[in-house]
């Protein structure tokens, strides 16, 4: 059956940084709860790409964790990673779907309902969604979406939504209580002071448990959570994401 992390780490190749030191970092404390994917700027050449592919998946491979390559289904498929993920200006889902074969994790980008479920109905296994708040690590991006946008989409497919931009471990909450089954980072453990600690922190807010229903604060009874609301999509492990 599927099955994905809810923490992934999108490394950040951008010059000064050290990719594979804060991989290493964070595979220490998340194992193989960490879905660590491979990305590249886009002026990196595929050689270079290539070697931080090899190194990555097999630190990968040592704890448990799984593997994903972006952009470049070729690197994926010749390291024998888990999968890859798709964006707007990559291949479409589709095809990357041919790319990969069927049963590889393929991710795919979405910010609406329409893209999102066209994307799951093209072969898409989760999608990530964003930005959902301000970033700097990436150029262009389009207005932030917020937990709400998240909400829109999480409501509208029955694939894991992994939620994007700005996530720090504050966030999470918010981004779980729409509908997110995880978040991908770059920042909040690239940039971190402490890789491993940033890593614990974004773990720790992952699996906090849920504030209490509105029904279950006090002697004024709140609306009750429809279901098939985010409140109860949380519970979707039992899915076997
Ligand atoms: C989990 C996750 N979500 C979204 C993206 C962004 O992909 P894309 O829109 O193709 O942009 P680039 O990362 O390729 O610049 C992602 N990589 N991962
Ligand atoms: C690649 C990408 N796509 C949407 S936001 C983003 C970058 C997310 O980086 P950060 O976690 O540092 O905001
Ligand atoms: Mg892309």
């Amino acid at each position: 059956m599927f099955s994905i992390g809810r923490l992934h780490l999108i490394t950040d190749s951008r010059p000064g940084r050290e990719p594979l030191a804060v991989v290493e970092a964070a595979l220490s404390v998340a194992g193989p709860e960490l879905v660590v994917q491979v990305r590249v700027e886009d002026d990196v050449d595929d050689r270079t790409a290539y070697e931080l592919a090899v190194a990555v998946a097999a630190r990968c491979a040592a704890v448990g964790a799984s593997c994903l390559v972006n952009d470049r289904l070729h690197l994926a498929l010749a390291i024998g990673a888990a999968g890859g993920h798709v964006g707007a200006r990559d291949l479409p889902v589709h095809a990357a779907r041919r790319v990969l074969g069927p049963t590889a994790v393929l991710g795919a980008t979405a910010r609406d309902p329409e893209t999102g479920a066209a994307a799951v109905a093209a072969g898409a296994s989760y999608l990530g969604v964003g930005p959902c708040h301000a970033t700097s690590t990436k150029n262009g991006l389009p207005t932030p979406i917020g937990p709400e946008g998240v909400r829109r989409v999480a409501s509208a497919v029955p694939v894991p939504v992994i939620a994007i931009g700005g996530v720090t471990p504050d966030r999470i909450p918010a981004l779980l209580a729409a509908g997110a089954y995880g978040v991908a980072v770059v920042g909040a453990v690239s940039s971190a002071a402490d890789p491993a600690r940033a890593t614990a922190d974004l773990l720790a807010a992952l699996t906090a448990p849920p504030p209490p229903a509105p029904r279950d604060r006090g002697p004024f009874p709140g609306p009750t959570p429809r279901e098939g609301s985010p409140v109860y999509r949380r519970g979707a492990g039992a899915a076997g994401w």
